[in-house]
């Protein structure tokens, strides 16, 4: 499993604010925003390209353009949502899937409620979008639904991972990719990051 731990002093800043309770919803959101294209730029650091000609207005050129089909960004509902602006404004072509997972409160298992796949995933990069990586059971289910899809090429893109979600991922999909802007300390007992941000979804979506 290769893992990207994005050190930038923007992303540090940003993240100081974003883990403050005070921090407004309005800002929170914002925030997210900010932090999730600094985190685009790096997750698709490998996407293929081809060369090509170019004419600019003074004569010809050769340049790259992205060679593969367009990507495809699955949110993780309803938290991975606060990532998926920055990734459109990057990449407005991209395809979009949805996949609803909430954790079980008790016993921490995510249970799906949602999906709706683009078609072609074995052809194209795929971006897991999900700013929070706790125990790592609702990563493993995305990445197990999208690979039985036919999803071969994948990436997840989180703001805060803990040690226990990324041991769990080694283990259940040792293929994957993994951006994220930070690895905190550990899990609670009932399964928050520590020292984290709180809960994602309450926050980007007030209903705390
Ligand atoms: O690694 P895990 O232990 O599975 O926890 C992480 C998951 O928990 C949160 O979702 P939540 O269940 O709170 O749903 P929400 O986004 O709708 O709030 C978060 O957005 C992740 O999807
Ligand atoms: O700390 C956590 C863990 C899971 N989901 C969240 O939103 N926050
Ligand atoms: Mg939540």
């Amino acid at each position: 499993m290769t893992i990207h731990v994005v050190d930038h002093p923007l992303v540090h800043h940003k993240l100081s604010l974003i883990r403050d309770r005070k921090t407004p919803g309005i800002l929170f959101r914002a925030l997210i925003e900010e932090v999730g294209l600094i985190l685009a730029a790096e997750a698709t650091r490998t996407l293929p390209t081809e060369s090509v000609v170019v004419e600019t207005p003074l004569e010809r050129t050769g340049s790259l353009r992205l060679k593969s089909l367009d990507p495809v960004l699955v949110p993780v509902l309803r938290a991975g949502l606060g990532l998926l602006p920055p990734f459109l404004q990057l990449m407005p072509t991209a395809k979009v899937g949805h996949l609803g997972l909430y954790r079980d409160h008790d016993s921490l298992v995510p249970v799906p409620y949602y999906r709706n796949f683009p078609p072609l995933l074995e052809a194209r990069p795929v971006f897991i979008l999900d700013p929070m990586l706790a125990t790592g059971g609702s990563a493993s289910e995305a990445v197990r639904q999208l690979k039985t899809a036919g999803a071969v090429n994948l990436s997840l893109v989180s703001l805060l991972a803990a040690p226990e979600g990324l041991e769990r991922l080694q283990r259940d999909h040792p293929d994957l990719t993994i951006v994220v802007g930070a690895v905190d300390r550990q899990l609670n007992d009932k399964g928050y990051i520590l020292p984290g941000l709180g809960d994602a979804g309450d926050r980007l979506f007030g209903t705390v």
